[in-house]
């Protein structure tokens, strides 16, 4: 009998709902992760700490409250990276805490060290003490967690210091007075959002002519207009070429031969999967240049008692989703009857204001030749709006105008992360736009932007229907 009827490798959000679904099951667990590194990016480098640190930046900035208060409004005047660092140590350690209890009351057995495969049914453990000393791990089953780090190419010279990656950049010793921020994707764009909102002089660098094209064009046009506000800097269609250090600043070479001076440059300009340490090949499995694995709609990868979720299997790479296939994937090793993740998957982007949507956007359907109308609300326009000073939020509805049905729902602004579970909630129902008319919301919230925008599109293809037909 092997030591294990399930290990994980790696305890991020997939690693942990992997190994305590497979718990409940009755089934022997262990949990393979590195020292100090319970939670995974999720914990440490990324989501939590980076949106604690949006917090602390909105709370002490009173940026959230100068609609109301007027342009100097602050908390404090000097922020300094003490003030912000508090609140992140303070939310990653809970944060651990509450991962380590789960895990000890689900009986699931932390194993310390880097694994890596001896064969498809054991693993070797270096516990990392320095000993030497490996230790051998069987099991029936493994599901591979491990996660990605930020990609770092040789042409870039990182010292962690001027020149950081996203895990680098929680760790600043001063907040910068200028930076560079390399790759308008979502972590990239969440960062420069967090350092203009605290005054840093901030230019964003992207390969591509466009940033965050997978959303709303429309709320992509406004984040753009608050991010100038915020004297953010854009240049599209730029490459950065080379950054060097010196010794007071960073130099962002562009291959245009444009260059740019920065106290902190931030290379944020894509992932790459930890498959290194894993001794793939002795388990018969391979992984990309990118280093994700490949797996089925189950997430088993070409061997048969091996899976693999989360970050390490590419796209959408979110702690989210990665939850959820860790959960799918050990009920199907476990051999539990399982269903197949749900189509509409949120989208939330902590930029500052931030951004959410499920379902299609107006460019899909209009590729698609799908018909839709456009239901509006916006926030001023709402008592809770006015109340919680945010005058530019809104949120879209697209509906089909044949059967009433949303196909998509899109919100910008205080809460969209939220309330976006709302529109969710009634597509993956069925629900139609009639509902939402009807629906009486609590008053005053935001969450009545739906009946708003509902009553917009419902309007719209009553005029068509009265003309057309
Ligand atoms: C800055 C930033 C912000 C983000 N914000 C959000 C957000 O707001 N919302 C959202 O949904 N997602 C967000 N994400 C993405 C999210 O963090 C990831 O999707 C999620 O952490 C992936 O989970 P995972 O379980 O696949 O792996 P990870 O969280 O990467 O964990 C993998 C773990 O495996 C361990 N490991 C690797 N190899 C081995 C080995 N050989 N032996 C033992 N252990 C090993 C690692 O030490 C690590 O702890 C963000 C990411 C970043 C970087
Ligand atoms: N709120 C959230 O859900 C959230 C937050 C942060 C991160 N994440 C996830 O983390 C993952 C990684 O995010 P990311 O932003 O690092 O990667 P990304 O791949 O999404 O974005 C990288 C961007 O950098 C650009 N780029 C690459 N090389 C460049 C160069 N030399 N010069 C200029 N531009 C360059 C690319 O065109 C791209 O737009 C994503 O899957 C993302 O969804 C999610």
């Amino acid at each position: 009998m092997h030591d294990y009827d399930l290990v994980v490798l790696g305890s991020g959000p997939s690693g942990q709902k992997a190994a305590i679904a497979a718990a409940k099951l009755g089934k022997r667990v262990g949990i393979v992760e590195r020292r100090d590194s319970i939670g995974g990016v999720c914990i440490n480098t990324g989501t939590v700490p980076s949106k604690t640190l949006r917090e602390a930046v909105l709370y002490l900035t009173g940026l959230s409250q100068r609609d109301l208060y007027g342009s100097s409004y602050r908390v404090k005047d000097e922020i300094t990276v003490s003030d912000l660092a508090a609140r992140t140590q303070h939310v990653i350690s809970r944060q651990t805490d509450v991962i380590r209890n789960q895990l000890a009351r689900n009986r699931v057995v932390m194993i310390t060290g880097t694994g890596r495969f001896a064969d498809a049914h054991s693993i070797w453990v270096d516990g990392g003490d320095g000993s030497g000393r490996d230790t051998k791990i069987t099991a029936d089953k493994f599901i591979i967690a491990a996660g990605t780090r930020p990609a770092r190419p040789d042409s870039v010279d990182f010292d962690d210091r001027t020149i950081v990656d996203s895990d680098g950049v929680i760790n600043l010793e001063a907040v910068p007075r200028s930076m560079v921020v390399v790759g308008a994707g979502v972590i990239g764009m969440e960062y420069a959002s967090m350092f203009a909102a605290l005054g840093t002089k901030v230019t964003v660098v992207e390969r591509r002519e466009k940033m965050l094209d997978f959303c709303d064009e429309e709320i992509i046009e406004s984040l753009k207009y608050h991010l100038r506000d915020l004297s953010v800097t854009f240049r599209f269609g730029e490459e950065v070429a080379a950054v060097e250090r010196h010794q007071t600043a960073a130099l962002c070479i562009l291959k245009s031969g444009k260059k740019i001076v920065a106290d902190t440059v931030m290379y944020s300009a894509g992932r790459q999967g930890q498959t290194d340490d894993l001794a793939l090949e002795a388990a018969g499995l391979t992984a990309d240049r990118r280093g994700r694995i490949e797996v089925d709609s189950n997430y088993r990868t070409s061997v048969e008692n091996i899976y693999a979720v989360g970050d390490v299997i590419g796209f959408p790479a979110l702690a989210s989703t990665s939850m959820e296939q860790g959960r799918l994937a050990a009920h199907h090793a476990c051999g539990e009857p399982t269903r197949t993740m749900g189509a509409l998957q949120p989208i939330g982007i902590y930029t500052i204001p931030e951004i959410s949507y499920v379902g299609a956007t107006e460019d899909d359907l209009t590729e698609n030749a799908t018909p839709f109308e456009v239901g509006i609300a916006r926030y001023r326009e709402l008592a809770r709006g006015q109340i919680v000073g945010d005058s530019y939020g809104m949120l879209k509805l697209l509906v089909s105008p044949e059967d009433g049905k949303l196909l998509g729902v899109h919100v910008f602004g205080t809460g969209a992360t939220e309330i976006v579970h709302i529109g969710q909630a009634v597509m993956g129902c069925g629900g139609t736009v009639d509902y939402l008319v009807d629906a009486v919301f609590n008053y005053p919230t935001l969450s009545e932007a739906y009946k708003v925008a509902a009553l917009d599109a419902s309007n719209k293809i009553r005029n068509i229907t009265r003309i057309d037909g």
